[in-house]
């Protein structure tokens, strides 16, 4: 539970606010029946309701793309009712209302929930706000929206640049390990569902360590860059290429059968023969491949590729095994 209260940033918006919803209204709602104020204590009720409604959804589907802006409607119309219950003194709860959006939807849904919100407030022209108190409200509702959503607005282009910088090898600049793993996920799906064959290829430098060690970790850095480079290059541009780990990449070929994925692989044995140097001479490389199979799960798709590379390292270097 609390791993994914720190994990997901909405649930846990959602979750607190629906905290100080329970503790804020139901001792309200308790009250108001007592007094017999049925109508109050039932709009209480209903607000109660609809937030533990939003909280149960978010937790039991994990949708919380979609409770998030459940939840903003939810608080909107809350501020909505809390303005017509007690007029003038309302309009300060619609300010926390506008902000919270921010914190549980997009930046231009919240615009859009404000909006119409600010707009249902002159639609509805209640009887105890002024309409010089409404455009007042309006224009500093305004800009505390508009300050919130460049704020959001930030907050999202940072997260996206985050979450593709974590995808990165930063040596390389190719995908890393992490975006291998869910590529593969999704390549077992897609041959499942639409029976799009794949290859998967990993390729280890050969006698990396030895370069390391006599030449120094310069230019074993610069052996890594250059073979990137004359990879990428002979590739196409649906291929998917990966730095696994160390001195070892991985190639996802989509749509490749058995004689594809063999030209493509001889192909880069000799490339990468004739082109990747280091100050001592050529670098070679050990290559395992293998197709994806009916049955196959991205790990042992990927064990079969091991075992492949694993046979040309076995069998002196400079190989390749097809599995
Ligand atoms: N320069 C550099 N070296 C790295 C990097 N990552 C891993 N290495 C080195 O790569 C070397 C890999 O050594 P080994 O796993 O023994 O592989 P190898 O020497 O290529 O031997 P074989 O694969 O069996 O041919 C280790 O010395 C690591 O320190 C890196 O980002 N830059």
């Amino acid at each position: 539970m609390f791993y994914r209260l720190r994990n997901d940033f909405r649930l846990s918006v959602i979750s607190l606010l629906s905290l100080c919803a329970f503790v804020g209204i139901t001792p309200f709602a308790l009250y108001r029946f007592w007094q017999g104020n049925m109508l109050a204590a039932l709009v209480d009720s209903l607000i109660l309701f609809s937030i533990l409604s939003v909280l149960t959804y978010a937790w039991f589907s994990g949708d919380t793309k979609r409770s998030g802006f459940l939840m903003a409607l939810v608080v909107s119309a809350g501020g909505l009712t809390i303005v017509n219950l007690l007029g003038l003194v309302g309009l300060f709860w619609l300010y926390p209302c506008f902000i919270t959006g921010f914190f549980l939807t997009s930046s231009r849904m919240a615009v859009l929930i404000n909006g119409i919100t600010l707009l249902a407030l002159f639609v509805l022209k209640l009887d105890s706000l002024s309409l010089e108190h409404l455009i007042s409200f309006a224009t500093t509702a305004l800009v505390v929206s508009a300050c919130a959503y460049i704020f959001a607005l930030r907050n999202e282009s940072q997260h996206r640049r985050l979450a593709h910088i974590a995808t990165l090898d930063p040596l390389t600049g190719v995908k890393n390990r992490r975006a291998m793993e869910e590529e593969l996920s999704r390549a077992v799906a897609n041959f499942e569902r639409h029976q799009l064959s794949c290859a998967l290829v990993i390729l280890d430098l050969d006698h990396f360590k030895a370069i390391n060690d006599n030449h120094g970790h310069g230019v074993g850095d610069s052996v890594l860059n250059q073979c990137v480079q004359i990879l990428g290059e002979n590739i196409r541009k649906s291929d998917r290429l990966f730095r696994f780990g160390g001195e070892e990449f991985v190639l996802l070929l989509p749509g490749v059968d058995r004689q594809g994925m063999h030209s493509v692989v001889d192909n880069l044995y000799q490339v990468v023969r004739s082109e990747l140097k280091c100050p001592s001479g050529p670098v070679t490389a050990s290559y395992g491949a293998t197709l994806l199979q009916a049955g196959d799960t991205a790990d042992s798709w990927m064990e079969r590729a091991d075992t492949a590379l694993y046979q040309a390292k076995q069998n002196g270097r400079d190989k390749v095994v097809l599995s």
